[in-house]
């Protein structure tokens, strides 16, 4: 997936603001839907993320997971149905509108700075001060202890924070960044496809923090190909085919051998065996079935 903008952003917010009204979801689409130009990206897509709870969006290429990724980041805006946070229409005009909301995006490919410490890449861009105008400061051995707290109040530890954070692995980059948007009073956190590029183990690592995160009272947008890391830790599932909403269940509602015959798209591959029969060499009895798909897709899954 690709992002004009990259890396994690933080906002520290005043008092959240009152969710009384409704049933609690911070963030809300209603049918919502993008076209770019003639190019419908996005149609009737509804979607609620609600506090302590991880909503994971599951699709394919092209489904549509950047576009929705990007109306409720504040990189584009929808141009159908409505979008509310704390039940209230919003239309964000720039990213920065969605983090003084309390929205945080950590993208695939983190903006960080390779070399500089791990401390350092956690404030990049908000750094602590100390001392008067004009003499002030980075106060580095706040920003040091602030960072090593908040790490270890996530679970997370590392030998090092002085350490280049170009060294750790792309997990553990992950985590600092979830840690870092916790810190900087996101409600809604967006992980685009975190575990993507990550081994099995690295990815375990990853999803137990997505999992602190939720445990701390925000609400995760979970974007994933997996249903297998999404069964992990989703409260809900909402898979994306071609710009619309396939399938929207819950937990109770879905088992994960179901979700992944959703996302193997059963009829599909029904009908390319069919065409494979057709073709000399192809063995196709050799393929799996649909009931056997969640062998199939777990095996070989993208992320
Ligand atoms: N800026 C754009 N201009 C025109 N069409 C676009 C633009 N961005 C996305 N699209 C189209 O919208 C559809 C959904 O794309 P999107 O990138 O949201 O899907 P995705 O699920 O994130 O896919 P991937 O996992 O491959 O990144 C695609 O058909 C894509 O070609």
């Amino acid at each position: 997936m690709t992002t004009e903008e990259t890396g994690t952003h933080g906002a520290i917010l005043a008092d959240p603001p009152d969710t009384a009204a409704g049933d609690g979801a911070i963030v809300e689409l209603r049918n919502a839907g993008k076209s770019y130009g003639n190019i419908r990206a996005l149609h009737g897509v509804s979607l609620k993320v609600h506090p302590s709870q991880v909503t994971c969006v599951l699709g394919d290429n092209g489904a549509g997971k950047s576009t929705l990724i990007k109306i409720i980041s504040g990189l584009h805006q929808h141009t159908e149905g409505e979008f509310l946070v704390d039940n209230a229409p919003v239309h964000f005009t720039t990213p920065r509108e969605a983090l003084d909301k309390g929205i945080a995006t950590v993208y695939q490919d983190l903006a960080v700075v390779p070399l500089m410490p791990v401390w350092r890449n956690f404030f990049l861009g908000s750094e602590m001060t100390k001392g008067p105008w004009p003499v002030r400061r980075l106060d580095i051995e706040r920003m040091k202890k602030t960072a090593d707290e908040e790490l270890r109040n996530m679970g997370i530890v590392l030998d090092d924070l002085e350490q280049p954070i170009g060294t750790l692995s792309g997990g553990q980059r992950q985590c600092v960044a979830i840690a870092r948007a916790v810190y900087f009073g996101a409600r809604v956190l967006i992980l685009d496809e975190p575990t993507a590029a990550l081994g099995v183990k690295q990815s375990g690592v990853v999803l137990k923090y997505v999992a602190a995160a939720r445990d701390r009272g925000l609400g995760v947008i979970f974007i994933t190909h997996n249903p297998h890391h999404a069964y992990m830790v989703g409260d809900h599932f909402s898979v994306l085919r071609l710009g619309t909403m396939e399938l929207s269940a819950s937990r109770e509602q879905i088992t994960l051998e179901e979700l992944t015959n959703h996302m193997a798209g059963g009829a599909e591959l029904a009908a390319l065996k069919h065409e494979l029969s057709q073709v000399r060499g192809v063995d196709t009895e050799a393929l799996p079935e649909e009931g056997d798909l969640t062998v199939a897709a777990g095996g070989e899954g993208k992320s």
